[in-house]
């Protein structure tokens, strides 16, 4: 592969110096235009520069000629962007190549972006693989902001994730929630909670958007393992984005193919599922008996026309993948960063059972009553979100004309980036940042619905998330029936001190290593 990467470019770097070999009697004629193109292209260049100059700028780290500042992204850049912020500030401009980014790493500048400026920046900015893979942005996380996106955000809050929808989902949460105790219950020796909180979320998505789950099937994997791919795609940065000119790199390095043959068996995948939906009645065969689930209605609106939008079949299969980018491997991150915390901080771990103990008892179904007591459960899950964001640095966002952001001039096209991560370790927002500390939530009114700024693992505003009473949802009964149910400790007699805590790079963050634990019943199981 390197090989040809290299005869790629030498062939590039040939054909360009071949080209420009000329014939010295041809030159004369073009004597004249290109010192008018000269002219011209050094007055614009002093135009801009002038125009620039007297702008208010954010500070910017230096750069380097083309690269801008990708080289200080490294792997974890909401990590790296978090050192820089210290040195320049809470808004910072840095350079993706040409493109112009502005790092927001303060609950001040947060409010600034999403209060304040929420209209302005109220679109994303669409790179050429998020287009193959998501439908050309027809679906609800990367369409731009306007009339369509309004739309299609409508169809997917009020069909799959209003407070109503949530609790018919009850009893599938409640049965995935059963067989993931049974299955931790059946195991001997240590689970892999990283794959169960994998499989738990995609089986409950599944069933919640198709009516049915794959499981274990062939197909099950293949799908769980696309997802995973997906994922990968869509945190890469492809250089072709940033510096135009490079953008053969991804044809000759494989990037490019590998996102075609991505994004078409994911196609093929929902395309066959919406089939299957469309040829079996419903409540019939392999499928739910819970109801309706979320590609039935949106056959109901596509054949009764009653959303003001046609939805047609991709719009329905992108509205599908966002179901599964935006919930499985959230939910699944939280969960796997919570139980890696508890097994790090057995006091905590101790304070969250007895509090899960004394109030569900015995009972196998803990109820939302239930919920509603464990004030502890609650600030551990906060506190956890605060922590480890599923999305260190949320979804960027875009400027649509310029904009004056606290006193900076920010043109349009500028991306935006929310480093919600280091946000949420800010020590002028909060205590000792780096301690996991849930008590810290336990007399505050700090919640992370889109109203306290040093708090937005969903984000807020217009395009904030809607999955956030789905999540909380999925993450309660999780977590209180592992607590509740079960004993945990580090296989092979290790100590939580001794726990890898590195991150894996990607759109979300998960830990690098998966999470290995003994579940050891209680007499609650
Ligand atoms: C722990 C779980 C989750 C986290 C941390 C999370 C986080 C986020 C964040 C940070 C954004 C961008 C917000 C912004 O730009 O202000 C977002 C958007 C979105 N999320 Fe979530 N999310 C979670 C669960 C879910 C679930 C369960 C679903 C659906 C099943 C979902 C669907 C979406 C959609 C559709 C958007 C795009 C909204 C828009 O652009 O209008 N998310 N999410």
């Amino acid at each position: 592969m390197r090989k040809k990467f290299l005869s790629n470019s030498i062939h590039i770097l040939f054909s360009f110096s071949y080209s420009s070999k000329m014939d010295q009697t041809q030159l004369h004629p073009f004597i004249f235009p290109t010192l008018i193109s000269l002219l011209l292209l050094w007055s614009i260049t002093k135009w801009f520069f002038k125009s620039a100059g007297n702008k208010k700028l954010p500070p910017s780290p230096p750069k380097l000629p083309i690269l801008g500042n990708l080289h200080q992204l490294g792997s974890l850049p909401h990590q790296n962007l978090q050192s820089l912020a210290r040195k320049h500030g809470p808004l910072m401009l840095l350079h993706f190549g040409s493109v112009p980014v502005l790092i927001v790493s303060s609950a001040d500048a947060a409010r600034e972006i999403m209060r304040t400026h929420d209209l302005t920046l109220g679109s994303r900015p669409l790179y050429k693989a998020h287009k193959k893979l998501v439908y050309d942005g027809k679906d609800v996380v990367f369409a731009p902001y306007g009339e369509y996106w309004r739309q299609v955000r409508s169809i997917f809050v009020l069909q799959l994730l209003s407070n109503i929808r949530v609790e018919s989902f009850r009893s599938i949460r409640e049965e995935e929630t059963a067989l993931f105790m049974k299955k931790i219950r059946e195991s001997s020796g240590p689970v892999n909670l990283t794959k169960m909180f994998s499989e738990f979320t995609n089986d409950g998505i599944c069933r919640s958007a198709f009516g049915r789950k794959y499981g274990e099937s062939e197909n099950g994997k293949k799908f769980l393992q696309l997802l995973t791919e997906l994922m990968e795609l869509l945190g890469t940065i492809s250089i072709g984005d940033f510096i135009p000119w490079l953008s053969w790199i991804t044809r000759v390095n494989g990037f490019d193919k590998r996102v075609d043959n991505v994004a078409k068996r994911l196609d093929d995948f929902l395309e066959g599922v919406i089939q299957e939906r469309m040829e079996i009645p419903k409540g019939q065969g392999v499928l739910d008996k819970n109801g309706e689930n979320f590609v039935d209605i949106m056959l109901e609106i596509h054949n009764e026309n009653t959303a003001g939008v046609s939805i047609g079949r991709d719009i329905m299969k992108a509205l599908v993948l966002d179901a599964f980018v935006g919930g499985t491997d959230t939910i699944s991150t939280a969960l796997e960063w919570v139980m890696t915390e508890l097994l790090r901080h057995p006091t905590v771990m101790e304070k969250l059972q007895n509090e899960v103990r004394e109030i569900a008892k015995d009972k196998q179904d803990i109820t939302d009553n239930d919920f509603e007591k464990m004030h502890y459960l609650k600030a551990v899950i906060k506190e956890i979100l605060r922590y480890h964001p599923p999305f260190p640095l949320l979804v960027p966002r875009v400027a649509s004309k310029d904009v004056n952001i606290k006193g900076y001039d920010v043109s349009a096209g500028t991306v935006v980036m929310i480093n919600a991560w280091a946000i949420g370790r800010d020590p002028t927002s909060w205590n000792e940042p780096e301690k996991f500390q849930p008590e810290r939530f336990l007399n505050s009114s700090i919640d992370f619905k889109g109203l306290d700024f040093e708090l937005i693992p969903f984000g807020t505003g217009r395009r904030g998330c809607p999955g956030i009473a789905f999540s909380v949802a999925n993450i309660e009964i999780v977590l209180a029936n592992l607590v509740q149910k079960f004993n945990w400790e580090l296989p092979e007699g290790a100590e939580g001190k001794d726990l890898d805590m590195t991150e894996r790079p990607g759109i979300t963050v998960h830990r690098d290593i998966p999470l290995l634990a003994l579940a050891i019943q209680s007499k609650y199981c």
